[in-house]
C-alpha cells in the first residue's frame, strides 16, 4: 500500500523509444508504463507501432534509441542471455493466433514451460490440466491445436502464457481472429485469471469490446502514445 499519495513505480517503463526498420518508422518517441497487476489495453490504427512497442516491452526487439525499465533493469542494455531468461520466467505472451506447437496436445502445450523450467512430466502434466480446467478447456486436453476451436486455442494458450506465473503478460490482438462469444470467453478468462494472480497485462487490440476489459486505455498514432481522451 502507498501511503504517501505519490503515484507507484511502473512495473514496466517505455520511454521515448525509436524504432525504425528500413525507411519505416515503427517508433517515434513511444512512452508508457504499465503498473503491477494492471490491464493496459493499447488501441491504435494499423502499422500504427502497437506490436513493434510490444516487442520492445517483452524484451523480443532492442530499441534503437529509447529505454526499457524493467523492475532494477534496463531491458534495452541486457545481454540477450539475460532477456531470454526474463521472457521464460517472468513474462508470458500471446500472439493472435496462439502460436500453439500443432503437433503437441493441449495439455503437452500447456504443460511445455514447466518441463522447461525442469518440472517432471508428471507434476508438469497434473499442473497443466489445472491450468486447462481453469480457462474451461480441460475436456480438450488430448485435442491437437487444429482439432479445437479458435476460442479453444486461444484459452489453451493463455493458460501456456499463464501457468509459470509471470509478473506480466504481452497479448498482441488475442482474440483478433475470434467471434465475438469467444472473445469474450477468452477475454473473461484472462482478466479473471490475470487479477487472481496480481499478473499486468499488456493488451493490444482494435477491438472496443475487448479495450473495456482493460483498466486503461493509451491509443497509439504514428509511432507515439497518447492517453485515450487527450488530444496533441
Ligand atoms: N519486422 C519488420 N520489418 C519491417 N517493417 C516492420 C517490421 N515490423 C513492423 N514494421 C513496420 O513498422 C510499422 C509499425 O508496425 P507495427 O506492426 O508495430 O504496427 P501495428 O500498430 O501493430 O499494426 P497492426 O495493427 O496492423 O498489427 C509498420 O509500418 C510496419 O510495416
Amino acid at each position: 500500500m502507498n501511503t504517501t499519495g505519490e503515484n507507484p513505480v511502473p512495473l514496466l517503463t517505455a520511454r521515448d523509444l525509436v524504432k525504425t526498420y528500413g525507411r519505416s518508422e515503427a517508433l517515434r518517441g513511444a512512452s508508457v508504463g504499465l503498473d503491477a497487476g494492471e490491464i493496459l489495453a493499447v488501441t491504435g490504427t494499423s502499422g500504427s507501432g502497437k506490436s513493434t512497442l510490444l516487442h520492445c516491452l517483452a524484451g523480443i526487439v532492442r530499441p534503437d534509441a529509447g529505454s526499457v525499465a524493467y523492475g532494477g533493469e534496463r531491458l534495452d542494455e541486457l545481454p540477450e542471455k539475460r532477456l531470454s531468461e526474463l521472457r521464460r520466467t517472468e513474462f508470458g505472451v500471446v500472439f493472435q493466433f496462439g502460436q500453439l506447437i500443432p503437433e503437441l496436445t493441449a495439455v503437452d502445450n500447456v504443460a511445455l514451460p514447466l518441463l522447461l523450467a525442469g518440472l517432471s512430466r508428471a507434476d508438469a502434466h497434473t499442473r497443466a490440466g489445472e491450468w486447462l480446467e481453469r480457462f474451461g478447456v480441460r475436456g480438450q486436453a488430448g485435442l491437437r491445436p487444429g482439432e479445437m476451436s479458435g476460442g479453444q486455442a486461444q484459452r489453451t494458450a493463455l493458460a501456456r502464457a499463464l501457468i509459470t506465473g509471470p509478473k506480466v503478460v504481452f497479448a498482441d490482438e488475442p482474440t483478433g481472429a475470434l467471434d465475438s462469444l469467444a472473445t469474450e470467453q477468452v477475454m473473461t478468462a484472462l482478466v479473471h485469471t490475470a487479477r487472481e494472480a496480481g499478473t499486468a497485462v499488456l493488451l493490444i487490440t482494435h477491438d472496443a469490446q475487448v479495450a473495456a476489459y482493460a483498466d486503461r486505455e493509451v491509443r497509439m498514432a504514428d509511432g507515439a502514445v497518447a492517453p485515450v481522451g487527450v488530444t496533441a
